[in-house]
């Protein structure tokens, strides 16, 4: 008997040890990974709103950047931190709640590999959830490429003033489909060296993936900024995707520029805020009401921005002559901001006193993004000393405007780390 007793709770506590072993086991090996990325805002130098309407547009990163950490956790919830969205905070969504969501098996049935913008009835459903447009971008993104399998915490954190022009929206849904795409180790390269290597368990520092995977994040982004924006033309997510500087139209997509000038820009933000969604609604509508009225504007503004490139051109063949460049830039800055304040109806009276006061000292100054107060964009001359930006600035500021002298032509979509860490 006594046997029998000794027999059964030695198995007994085998089974307890054997099963306290295999999860510190697993704890050790079944290392969670975290990936940090970050992305650049932008500004557009010409042609935003006509770039909607099917013209040309030319757009820069900038230096500004969101960051972001996407980390795989044991608890089955989307955990996303927003310290820069106010009053939000932090907040956690089950996966066993997004996947009741109505029409989420529509969701769950796309390809990864094939982006798609979220169908009406998911939208509908996550705006019942959310009604924050960027949070529904979060939503859909994160359930149509984790397809809910595994719980994850997201941590967002920007250097760009929300919802001014500068793309924030556009680097918030580059960092997030990046930081997914990563850490479930989707490629749509099919795992390349270069993307391999990002993901190698030793970690990896300022990796860009390939053409391929930018490609499909690229597009992947555009969808976040489809929930975000209603109809965008997609050059925000290219820029913040690719960086550098680059031409865009709807029908033939992004061009990197290969050069361009070193242009000085002082970028100030009337920090009046408006929906970048609702402005692009309205150009649309005046566009389809009255079309003879708007259609010779936009084309206007596509030859604009041919002509810039044509001048971008001219500097580099014309042995660098930047003066001739700055003229014919500073002309082209006060068209086009004509014509988006006054034909397109983008235009704000903080946006135009930027204008004014930039005149003051010769100097010239457009909208940049979607207008409506967020930006303005100041060209500063290769002659202008530090004393004068300062005196600019302080003018900027007795206007309650904020001003900053930017470096355009960053970096796109970087992972900044990839790492395992057992929890
Ligand atoms: N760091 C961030 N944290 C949380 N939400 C963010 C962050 N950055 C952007 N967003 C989301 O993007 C929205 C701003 O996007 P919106 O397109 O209106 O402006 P923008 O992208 O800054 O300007 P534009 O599109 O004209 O360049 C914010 O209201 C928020 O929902
Ligand atoms: C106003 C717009 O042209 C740029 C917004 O940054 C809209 C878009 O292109 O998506
Ligand atoms: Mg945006």
């Amino acid at each position: 008997m006594w046997l029998v007793w000794f027999v059964f709770n030695s198995s007994l506590s085998f089974n307890l040890i054997f099963q306290v072993g295999i999860l510190d086991f697993c704890k050790i090996f079944y290392s969670m990974k975290q990936i940090k990325v970050s992305a650049p805002g932008k500004v557009i130098l010409f042609g935003e709103h006509a770039v909607v309407l099917g013209k040309t547009s030319i757009a820069t990163a900038l230096s500004l950047r969101t960051n972001a950490t996407v980390e795989q956790i044991e608890e089955p919830v989307l955990h996303i931190l927003l310290p820069d969205l106010k009053d939000f905070g932090e907040r956690k969504y089950s996966l066993s709640d997004l996947s009741k969501l109505n029409s989420y098996n529509s969701i769950n049935e796309i390809d990864c590999f094939v982006p798609r913008e979220c169908n009406a009835e998911f939208l509908d459903a996550l705006s019942q959830l959310e009604s924050i447009k960027g949070i529904q971008s979060v939503l859909f993104l994160f359930s149509v490429l984790s397809k809910l399998k595994h719980g994850i915490k997201i941590h967002f954190s920007s250097n760009l003033p929300m919802g001014a022009g500068l793309g924030s929206s556009a680097s918030f849904n580059v960092c997030l489909v990046t930081g997914i795409l990563s850490l479930f180790e989707i490629y749509a390269c099919g795992g390349c060296d270069q993307c391999k290597k990002i993901n190698s368990s030793s970690g990896t520092t300022n990796n860009v993936p390939c053409s391929k995977q930018l490609e499909l994040i690229n597009q992947w982004s555009l969808q976040g900024e489809k929930i975000m924006h209603g109809t965008p033309s997609g050059i925000d997510n290219a820029v913040s995707t690719y960086g550098s500087a680059l031409t865009f139209t709807r029908k033939d997509g992004f061009k990197n520029l290969e050069r361009i000038p070193p242009l000085r820009l002082l970028i100030t933000d009337t920090r009046v805020s408006r929906s970048t969604k609702v402005l692009v609604e309205n150009v649309i509508n005046r566009h389809k009401q009255y079309p003879s009225l708007i259609e010779p504007v936009a084309v206007l503004i596509d030859t604009i921005s041919k002509e810039c490139l044509q001048a971008f051109d001219q500097y580099f063949n014309d042995h660098n002559d930047i003066n001739q460049l700055q003229k014919t830039i500073e002309l082209m800055i006060d068209m086009n901001h004509s014509l988006l304040s006054g034909c397109f109806g983008v235009g704000h009276s903080t946006l135009d006193m930027i204008a004014s006061v930039s005149k003051r000292f010769d100097l010239h100054s457009k909208l940049t993004g979607a207008g409506g107060g967020g930006c303005a964009i100041t060209l500063l001359k290769p002659s202008t000393d530090s004393e004068t930006v300062n005196n600019l600035k302080s003018a900027l500021k007795e206007h309650g405007f904020e001003s900053w002298e930017a470096t355009i032509g960053g970096q796109g979509v970087i992972i900044e780390s990839s790492t395992n860490s057992s929890n």
